[in-house]
């Protein structure tokens, strides 16, 4: 600000008073360096005595917090290179100059006064320096002694900036100059401000670099998820019947009857009008013309999600023209993804629509003609549905060539909490990036939440925790947990596997006396009731144990046999 208004002051006042004021000028220019050197001999009186910590201490307060010790000694160097250099000079030459500023400009350099360093100080941007030159000089110092600590440490960063620090200078020096003579063209204002108070030798620090506090995010959750529409979860009490559920195609609703489904589940008559109204006109278009809407859907497991997207999806497809696929359902695992398959093979046959399976099950050249055919025209697509796992589906992504999923239109991520706890978040982002490509504005994606099979005997299904969600396996009355799941979630999709579809189902679980008290306390958090305890005496399992190993020789056998049967097909 006071160098603004020295340089405002410039030049026209001067002229006006013609030497009179030049030779004031002049003498208060004296008188303000005699001053300035007085107060430096004090200081420098000041300061022997103290030793070095004491000079560190007092460039430190010199100096802007985090303080540019390159800096500060270039500019000193650069104030004697360049007291003389000619790009000040030549901006002296850009504006009209009074006499006197050429006799200053000589004055000042004959003392030692420095024009760069004193501008350079004035217009550091970190301190608002309204001191001397002569403190610029005991300043300098200082700010070298701090220098000459923090490059030690810092001398790759110094590096850095010396190239900064040269062009500083070069601007500094060619700017100081011009301040200089600004300072000597306005010697009455410079002056008197000098005599009605003394110049400060103290520094303001500004604080630029003070920490500001860091702005807590508050938690935030989408209007969709902290406002759920909720579904009832009890099935059997809430059903609605397939034919009021608006908009549904007399070709599907044909099919549910034929499959023997006469109402729809809770969460089924909300998805499935959801999203046959976006695409009721043909298109796929949300309310007003705008994106149609994403939707996630969390429900118990065997509550009837499959169906819930598949319908709407079998039905938007229906009118389609030209083959491409439009859907993409990812999930985790093979046999999930079989499952799906096969559901919307249900409901696609007869229609001319064409779902895919892609998860490895077969090789990859086969997979690869199951999904593209090579015209002379180009490629073209064989499927409308591709049901897949991760893994394979971003093989076919970056190695298919003509495996296009720009017009796609339904995404769904079934099984999303499980994608993202098994880390498939990199194949989703691949997924997600191939198709919403440019090309493709109109998509729509829905998360689905579900609760896998393994080897299954005759009867019997025996299933790790790998395998136990999301598989639906009809009448499946009893399921036997033979150790206490560690997760209220855990437990959850293991004893999913019975009571579907409103059925009931009872679910056993063999829990040790040691882990009792944990496991009730679990189900009992997550409003689980009506358990019955069955104490077991470890007498009456010994008999059982033999049978038990039986079984455990037969399990390994059956899964030899079934690895065996995989690898054949695989193979074909
Ligand atoms: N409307 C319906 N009427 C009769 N049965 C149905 C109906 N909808 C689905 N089902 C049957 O209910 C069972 C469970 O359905 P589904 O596998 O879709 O459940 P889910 O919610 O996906 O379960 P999970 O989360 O465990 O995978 C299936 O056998 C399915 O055929």
């Amino acid at each position: 600000m006071a160098l603004f208004c020295i340089g405002r002051y410039g030049g026209e006042e001067e002229q006006e008073e013609g030497p009179e004021a030049q030779e004031r000028a002049r003498v208060l220019l004296q008188r303000l360096q005699q001053q300035a050197r007085a107060r430096q001999l004090r200081k420098q009186k000041e300061e022997q005595p103290k030793g070095g910590e004491g000079e560190l201490c007092s460039a430190g307060v010199g100096l802007s917090p985090g303080g540019e010790p390159g800096r500060g000694k270039k500019k000193r160097k650069s104030v004697t290179e360049e007291q003389p250099c000619a790009p000040g000079q030549k901006r002296l030459k850009k504006r009209p100059r009074s006499p006197s500023e050429g006799r200053a400009g000589a004055e000042g350099s004959a003392d030692g006064s420095t024009p760069s360093e004193k501008k350079g100080k004035r217009r550091n941007p970190k301190v608002l320096r309204e001191g001397t030159e002569a403190d610029s000089e005991a300043d300098i110092k200082q700010h070298e002694n701090r220098s000459n600590l923090k490059n030690k440490s810092s001398k790759k960063k110094k590096r850095g900036k010396e190239t900064e620090g040269v062009e500083t200078r070069e601007e500094e020096s060619s700017e100081g100059a011009e301040g200089n003579q600004s300072a000597k063209e306005e010697p009455s204002l410079a002056a008197s401000e000098e005599e009605a108070k003394p110049p400060p030798s103290s520094l303001m620090i500004l604080g630029d670099y003070d920490r500001k506090p860091v702005q807590k995010v508050q938690p935030f959750l989408p209007h969709w998820l902290a406002q759920p529409k909720l579904v009832q979860k009890c099935i059997k009490d809430n059903l609605f019947p397939i034919r009021d559920v608006p908009g549904l195609h007399p070709r599907l609703l044909k099919k549910l009857q034929v499959n023997g489904i006469e109402s729809f589940f809770p969460v089924q008559a909300e998805v499935i009008p959801a999203i046959l109204q976006s695409a009721s006109n043909g298109y796929l278009l949300g309310q007003g013309g705008y994106r149609p809407r994403d939707i996630c859907v969390s429900a118990p497991t065997g509550s009837g999600k499959t169906l819930a997207f598949v319908i709407p999806i079998v039905q938007v497809l229906l009118d389609r023209v030209v083959c491409q696929v439009r859907a993409l359902v990812v999930l985790p695992t093979k046999e999930l993804a079989q499952q799906v398959s096969k559901v919307f093979n249900v409901y696609t046959d007869g229609t001319g629509l064409k779902v895919v399976l892609i998860t490895g099950q077969k090789s990859f050249a086969k997979e690869q003609e199951m999904l593209v055919h090579k015209k002379v025209t180009g490629y073209c697509s064989l499927a409308d549905i591709v049901v897949a796992t991760p893994g394979r589906l971003t093989d076919h992504i970056s190695q298919t060539p003509g495996f296009n999923l720009t017009q796609l239109r339904f995404l769904i991520i079934d099984e999303a909490d499980r994608m993202i706890d098994d880390m498939h978040q990199n194949c989703l982002n691949q997924i997600v990036k191939a198709a919403f490509r440019v090309e493709n504005d109109s998509g729509s994606s829905m998360l689905f939440q579900r609760t896998k099979p393994g080897p299954i005997t005759a009867a019997t299904l025996i299933s790790t925790d790998a395998t136990a969600r999301g598989i639906d396996i009809k009448a499946v009355n009893y399921v036997i947990n033979y150790d206490a799941p560690q997760f209220i979630r855990t437990y959850i999709h293991r004893v999913g596997r019975t009571a579907r579809a409103g059925k009931v189902g009872v679910a056993f679980s063999l829990v040790l006396r040691i882990q009792e008290r944990r496991f009730l306390r679990m189900l009992k958090d997550a409003g689980i009731q009506d358990i019955k305890k069955h104490p077991v005496k470890g007498n009456s399992l010994k008999p059982l144990v033999q049978r038990y190993e039986e079984a455990l020789c037969n399990l390994e056998k059956t899964i030899k046999v079934m690895e065996m049967g995989k690898e054949i097909a695989n193979h074909d």
